[in-house]
């Protein structure tokens, strides 16, 4: 009898990986660029203003996962004293530019620039970051061009109107990971226009019983607690621990916030909102912060950019 034992097969993970879903839904992309390429070549185009290096780096990234799929990325870096008019003024171009399928505003803008006026140019079917009034509006009534079509919130990519991108990467990384969501309590952390907002309404669509938390709940812990699914979106390092989540949770981590760690060669280190060493072991399943929603953010501004120039061809 041999004495030599193979080691224990290593728990089965329950981290919903970020980067290997992206990695998916990229390659998808790039199958779907490339057999509509001799009709049209989606194009995005970035404006940045300043150099804020996460901003940089972000829209780095954008660009490159953009070449990677067989999507045209145009930029237009601007200085942190650009007025808000001339960034008006570019929208207004890119508006009319049918190059131009996407157009994104890198955020956050210089204080002397109102946002809102910058992203409400932005043509709504351009709007692939899903921030115009108009799409963020069709997201509430679920109403699509005068007419009363049937959405099919199962599939997001056929919503007829731009979804913002961190939001739709929530509910695909849940779709993808096979969570129900059909009937599940879900407790959204957060009530931004950006994510919490958002977020909370998809999931409605999903049939999910939503309850938001936000810095004026009393007791968020044993609200918390009731979720089977957690959306933590708040932007607050490792708030959400073990003994606020019941036994058995999904929880996505939509935070990603920089703590000083000395050790490392940046100097920091990206943390979530979660206590992730903590709270892993309660879940069913888990996001971790980097390789979680933040790479979902990216494919889904592909998926929605490739969308718009579909539709613009009619395709
Ligand atoms: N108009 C606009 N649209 C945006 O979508 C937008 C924006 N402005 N401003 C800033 C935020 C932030 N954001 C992220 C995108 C990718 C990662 C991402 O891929 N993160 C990786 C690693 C990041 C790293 O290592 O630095 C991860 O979480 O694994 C994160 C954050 C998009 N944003």
């Amino acid at each position: 009898m041999s004495t030599s034992s193979t080691p224990p097969a290593p728990p089965p993970s329950n981290r919903i990986s970020g980067t290997a879903i992206s990695k998916e839904i990229r390659a998808e992309l790039a199958v779907e660029c490339s057999s509509i390429k001799s009709t049209v070549t989606p194009g995005l185009a970035v404006i940045l203003v300043g150099s804020r290096p996460d901003s940089l780096a972000y829209v780095r990234m954008k660009k490159k996962a953009c070449a990677e799929v067989g999507i045209d990325s145009f930029g237009y870096d601007y200085p942190e004293t650009v007025t808000q008019q001339e960034l008006i003024d570019k929208v207004n171009e890119l508006n009319a530019d049918p190059k131009v399928h996407g157009i994104l505003v890198q955020l956050p803008l210089p204080n002397h620039i109102v946002e809102n006026l910058v992203t409400s140019a932005v043509h709504p079917d351009k709007d692939v970051d899903g921030l115009h009034p108009l799409n963020c509006a069709k997201l509430v009534t679920a109403q699509t061009h005068g007419g009363s079509v049937k959405m099919n919130w199962k599939d997001l990519k056929s919503i007829p109107f731009h979804i913002a991108c961190t939001p739709q990467g929530c509910i695909e990384l849940l779709d993808r990971s096979g969570v129900e969501i059909e009937g599940k309590r879900a407790v959204v952390i957060g009530r931004s226009n950006l994510v919490g907002m958002p977020v909370s309404l998809l999931l409605n669509h999903r049939n999910a019983t939503i309850t938001i938390v936000h810095s004026r709940t009393i007791d968020a812990q044993s609200v918390v607690r009731t979720a089977d699914i957690v959306i933590a979106a708040v932007g607050r390092a490792k708030m959400v621990k073990s003994d606020w989540l019941k036994e058995g949770a999904v929880v996505i981590d939509v935070g990603i916030n920089s703590v000083d760690a000395p050790d490392t060669k940046k100097g920091y280190r990206l943390v979530g909102d979660v206590d992730f060493d903590e709270c892993e072991g309660k879940c069913e399943k888990i996001t971790p912060v980097p390789g979680g929603v933040g790479p979902m953010t990216i494919a889904m501004l592909l998926r929605n950019t490739v969308n718009s120039a579909k539709r613009v061809c009619g395709i």
